[in-house]
């Protein structure tokens, strides 16, 4: 019988991090930077930890770590030699996020995508009862599925009853399928290899990662309210299942949203409520109260009022060390 191998911290493994994936040399590093900056606007208290690609250049990491980011260098994950046409070539790259499985420094981290941005505070998310995988239900209906059954019958999961699913003809309903730009898990050493080992034996699919999550999670699998991830085309999809100003999470994965190559031009883009979201996005990227290094002075400057207020003076730690230009621990009291 193999040793129970403790995946947790001494600690108890009670660290809690939100992780993203950067890839490549190009503009999804502003993607990333303008995540980094919204969640400390949601006054969020846990770390954004990027997972980069080897490819992702020094002067990206060094913007991620002035932004207050934790970099972690992963290596590539490949899927199995395969004809496989992706819905979009690049989804190749993003088998690469299952990695962030392997950190288990963290007993629970909540998974964003680069091209999303987090308006109000979910935190609250990490308390969710562990076991469970959690994510937001996705939409069927672009045309980026037009390779499957449930588009070609008009069926969607986020209306059930408008297309009912003929049973007879093609057989049991699909599970429920979810958004894997934005989910709740926890990292485990034995779930990471059991993934790369089921990731060679299972064929890639049109939606790469995202498909191979869904098969492999399906049984634990909770969604979660699409305030948590509002994939841009519930707006012309759905509306009926979406309060847009109730939204915690935007998901700009819809084509020609992501803010940062914002043209106007592709379907839906000339939308008001899409301009909207943009310009959000914009704000929080643009805010410089929001760059880590102003956060910094100005937390420092909170602290000396506190200080001058309560006309406290500053711990002896502090002073003592700065006199004798080191650190030393402070002593705990002896337990006897
Ligand atoms: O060139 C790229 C493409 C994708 N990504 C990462 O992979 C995620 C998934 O890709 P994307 O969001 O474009 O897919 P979508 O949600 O639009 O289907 C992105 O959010 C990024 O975190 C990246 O870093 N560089
Ligand atoms: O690699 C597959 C990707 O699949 C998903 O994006 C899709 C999906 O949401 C479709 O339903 C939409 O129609 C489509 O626009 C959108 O790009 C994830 O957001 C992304 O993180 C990643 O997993
Ligand atoms: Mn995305």
């Amino acid at each position: 019988m193999a040793p129970v191998i403790n995946t947790k911290l001494s600690n108890g493994g009670k660290k809690r991090a939100y992780v993203t994936f950067l890839a490549g040399n190009g503009d999804y590093v502003k993607g990333v930077v303008g995540l980094a900056k919204g969640l400390k606007k949601a006054k969020s208290k846990y770390p954004l930890v990027v997972a980069v690609l080897p490819d992702v250049p020094v002067n990206h990491r060094r913007q991620l770590l002035e932004q207050g980011c934790l970099v972690n260098e992963i290596q590539p994950v490949c899927p199995p030699e395969n004809q496989t046409k992706f819905a979009m070539a690049y989804y190749v790259l993003n088998y690469s996020k299952l990695r962030i499985w392997k950190l288990v420094e963290y007993s629970k981290m909540i998974y964003l995508d680069g091209d999303i941005q987090v308006f109000q505070n979910i935190d609250h998310l990490f308390d969710l009862p562990d076991g469970n995988f959690y994510a937001v239900k996705d939409c069927f209906c672009e045309k980026t599925w037009s390779h499957t059954p449930q588009y070609k019958i008009g069926y969607c999961q986020q209306c059930p009853d408008k297309v009912t699913w003929p049973e007879p003809e093609l057989g049991p309903k699909p599970p429920l399928y979810f958004n894997a730009g934005m989910f709740v898990y926890e990292p485990s050493l034995p779930t990471y290899y059991n993934l790369l080992e089921t990731l060679n034996v299972v064929p890639p699919t049109p939606f790469a990662e995202q498909d191979f999550l869904n098969m492999y999670f399906k049984d634990i699998y909770k969604p979660i309210p699409p305030v948590y991830n509002l994939v841009l085309a519930m707006l012309w999809r759905h509306p009926e299942n979406i309060e847009l100003d109730k939204a915690k999470v935007v998901h700009y994965c819809a084509a020609g949203s992501k803010p940062w190559r914002f043209t106007g031009q592709e379907e839906n883009m000339e939308r008001q409520d899409i301009k909207m979201l943009v310009e959000k996005w914009w704000d929080i990227y643009n805010d410089e109260t929001l760059d880590y290094k102003n956060m910094n002075v100005r937390r420092k400057q909170e602290e000396e009022e506190v200080h001058r207020k309560q006309k406290t003076p500053l711990p002896q730690f502090y002073t003592d060390s700065s006199e004798a230009g080191v650190l030393h621990y402070a002593k705990a009291p002896s337990a006897a």
